[in-house]
């Protein structure tokens, strides 16, 4: 049997909601129960049985399990506090930027603006305008000087009145225009933004568990707060930059050339080592941003992280290691701040430099053609207020290359993401479900189905399996033994590496997704309730559900009361007043939820977290009356619960060793009877 089971460390793996404190773990091979909370309060015939096989031994991690390690710490489920740095460089997900295909981008940019090209072509027609308007201003300065102030000399004020009524106006349709154009920029810019997060969001969504569980919850935060962001910046600021620097370059060289072609050519040739300056600058500060925004996230995941953890972290006293590790993170992230920041520094004063000398250069050039008759003092004027325009935004394109930078980092990463596929796809062909018979649920059969985590080995070895309609079905073993990867290749969160699963004869991987969901239905120990009132998280399986069958579905399981009794009653919002819910009865409202839905299957990833007395009796009740009617998977960690199921399957290492109805197990001498032999013998000892 060695070699089925991947070894690695389980209390490292990214296990999503799903990885809860282990209640059964493994003392040689002997289950051994030991006493519950419910003993220490001292009411010993009814505590609960709670297996527990204590001192697991540690399996040895391999290469891979290492990885998934590092990826697990970084999740914040690998425990407590583990550290945000990458394990193995090897795996794309343990760096920031997962694998995008070349260009992506600019690809991804140019796909969000693409449906918007109509109105971004509008305005950039109005910038347009508006340089044009701009770039007036020195022209007419070189018409006062060379006509108007002549010609006002000899008595005529016209061209004069002239001038300043065509400054006037170019002010005014300059503002106007500048005015129309951040306003249909910034249309542009919301929608884009809008649809990068919708497009990030609807992906998240999509992406299968096992994406989940490597790519952390910190770096998709990271990826649409901070990387949108810097989308932002680029748009709102460097997007707009870029066009009126162009623009106003174009039109400076045209003036410049037409003006005097002498001056004209020099200022464009003083663009050769400008545009060298920039090239450099860009190439130097790809390097620096993709460092940064890489600092960034790794600062957001450790935050993330031990938010997430809070617990565990103030329970095992990782405050300090914690703000030791985030203190380092953030070191990083100043040190990459301080080199990007460094980078522009030197770009903008090597600019202003080259741009100076230039300016300088020309001006004395002109004056001395000024002084020889060669030249107009007028023009000489404006070629040298063109200059300075034409040099001005050459430190703005600084700030445009930067936010481009850190736009391009955050795009590429965003990219990487989006180009992910979910490993369990949508069927192309769906397939229908045949009709379900009343009040027994569907068939299930594991079809020479085997199994292996994209980071590990063969977990589960090929078995094939059939549940029948209708039945209870309690699966028990060892923690690791694959308990929760069988049911989890169930619920499709994973699909088989080999085989089929099938569902009243169909494919999993054929069913439509929607229908998928209403079938199967899986109740975790943690009984995640969502933001919104007791009632809505009720009936998330049914929306349509009305208040009177939600109420109904309570009462059938005995929450009816507990829930009348808060605040608000059904309307209760559970985040707000969330310290009210007790974790037994955070679980009847999940089988509330689950009895409402009405699946087909039900799989109970049951709960192994002790619950008080009445707690855990109450549970016990709802768990019975939600499994009725219906196929029903429970992933046992009480013997009660294992007694009540029509079979029972225990699990070692990834196979399924004994299979048959609790009461033949029992009388039989195999690993099943150990476990309840152990069991009754602590029943005897609680009860003396
Ligand atoms: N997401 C994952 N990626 C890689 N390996 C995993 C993953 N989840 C579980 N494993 C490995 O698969 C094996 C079976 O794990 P599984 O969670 O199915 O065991 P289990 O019987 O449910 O244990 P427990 O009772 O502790 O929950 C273990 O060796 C575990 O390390």
């Amino acid at each position: 049997m060695t070699g089925t089971v991947r070894p690695a460390d389980r209390d490292e793996e990214p296990d999503g909601p799903e990885h809860v404190p282990q209640a059964v773990t493994q003392q040689g091979s002997r289950a051994v129960p030991v006493k519950g909370k419910a003993a220490e309060d001292g009411n010993r015939r009814h505590r609960p049985e709670v297996l527990v096989r204590p001192g697991a031994p540690p399996r040895p991690a391999t290469a891979g399990a290492a990885a998934t390690a590092g990826a697990a710490k970084e999740a914040g489920s690998g425990g407590p506090a583990g550290p945000a740095e990458p394990a193995d460089p090897a795996d794309a997900f343990d760096r920031d930027v997962l694998p995008a295909p070349p260009h992506a981008a600019r690809s991804l940019l140019a796909s969000l603006l693409r449906p918007r090209r109509g109105k971004v072509a509008v305005a950039a027609l109005v910038l347009l305008l508006q340089q044009a308007a701009v770039q007036a201003g020195p022209l007419l300065v070189a018409f006062a000087i060379d006509r108007a102030v002549p010609a006002l000399r000899a008595g005529d004020s016209g061209p004069l009145v002239a001038v300043g009524a065509a400054y006037l106006g170019c002010a005014l349709a300059s503002g106007r225009l500048q005015f129309a154009f951040v306003v249909a920029a910034a249309r542009i810019n919301q929608r884009v933004l809008m649809e990068l997060r919708g497009r990030i969001y609807r992906h998240a969504q999509a992406l299968d568990v096992d994406f989940h569980d490597r790519y952390t919850s910190g770096r998709l935060i990271s990826r649409s707060t901070t990387d949108v962001e810097a989308l932002r910046e680029l748009l709102d600021e460097g997007l707009q930059e870029l066009m009126a620097i162009v623009l106003s370059v174009f039109y400076i060289l045209g003036m410049l050339l037409w003006l005097d072609v002498g001056l004209g050519t020099a200022a464009v040739a003083s663009f050769v080592p400008l545009a060298l300056l920039v090239h450099d600058f860009r190439r130097r500060s790809v390097r620096v941003y993709r460092s940064k925004s890489t600092a960034m996230a790794s600062v957001i995941v450790k935050f993330a992280e031990t938010v997430n953890g809070i617990r565990p972290v103030q329970s095992f006293r990782r405050e300090r290691a914690n703000d030791e590790s985030f203190a380092r993170l953030n070191g990083v992230h100043e040190r990459a701040n301080g080199d990007a920041l460094l980078e522009m520094a030197r770009y903008v004063v090597l600019s202003r430099f080259t741009a100076n000398a230039a300016l300088a250069a020309m001006v004395l050039w002109g004056a001395h053609r000024v002084a020889s008759g060669e030249l107009g003092l007028g023009v000489l004027a404006a070629s040298a207020l063109y200059l300075r325009r034409l040099y001005d935004p050459i430190d703005r394109l600084g700030m445009f290359l930067n936010s481009w930078q850190s736009a391009a980092a955050s795009l590429e990463k965003i990219a990487g993401l989006l180009a992910q596929r979910p490993a369990v796809p949508e069927p192309a062909a769906p397939r229908e479900l045949p009709a379900r018979a009343g009040g027994k649920g569907r068939e299930v059969v594991f079809d020479r189905v085997d199994f292996g985590y994209r980071t590990g080995g063969e977990v589960l070895p090929a078995f094939g399996l059939t549940l029948s309609a209708g039945q209870t079905v309690a699966v028990v073993g060892a923690t690791g033994a694959g308990k929760s990867t069988l049911v989890k290749l169930l619920a499709r969160f994973y699909d088989p590496t080999g085989g089929r699963v099938l569902l009243d004869g169909v494919d999993l991987r054929d069913v439509e997704p929607g229908a998928l969901r209403s079938n199967v239905v899986m109740v975790t120990q943690e009984a995640f309730l969502f933001s919104g009132t007791v009632a809505e998280n009720i009936a998330i399986g049914r929306p349509d559900a009305t208040r009177e069958e939600i109420e109904a579905a309570a009462k059938a399981l005995g929450a009816h009361d507990f829930i009348d009794s808060l605040p608000d009653g059904y309307d209760t919002d559970v985040r707000k007043r969330g310290g009210r819910i007790s974790a037994g009865q955070r679980q009847l409202v999940a089988f509330a939820r689950a009895l409402l839905a009405d699946p087909a299957v039900l799989i109970l990833d049951e709960a192994t977290s002790s619950l008080d007395v009445p707690g855990e009796r109450a549970v016990q009740q709802a768990m019975l009356t939600v499994l009725r009617g219906r196929t029903a998977v429970v992933v046992a960690h009480r013997l009660s619960t294992v007694l009540v199921a029509d079979r029972v399957l225990v699990m070692e290492e990834g196979r399924i060793v004994e299979d048959g109805p609790p009461a033949q197990l029992i009388a039989g001498k195999g690993r099943f009877a150990g476990l309840h032999e152990a069991w009754r013998e602590s029943l005897v000892r609680g009860v003396q």
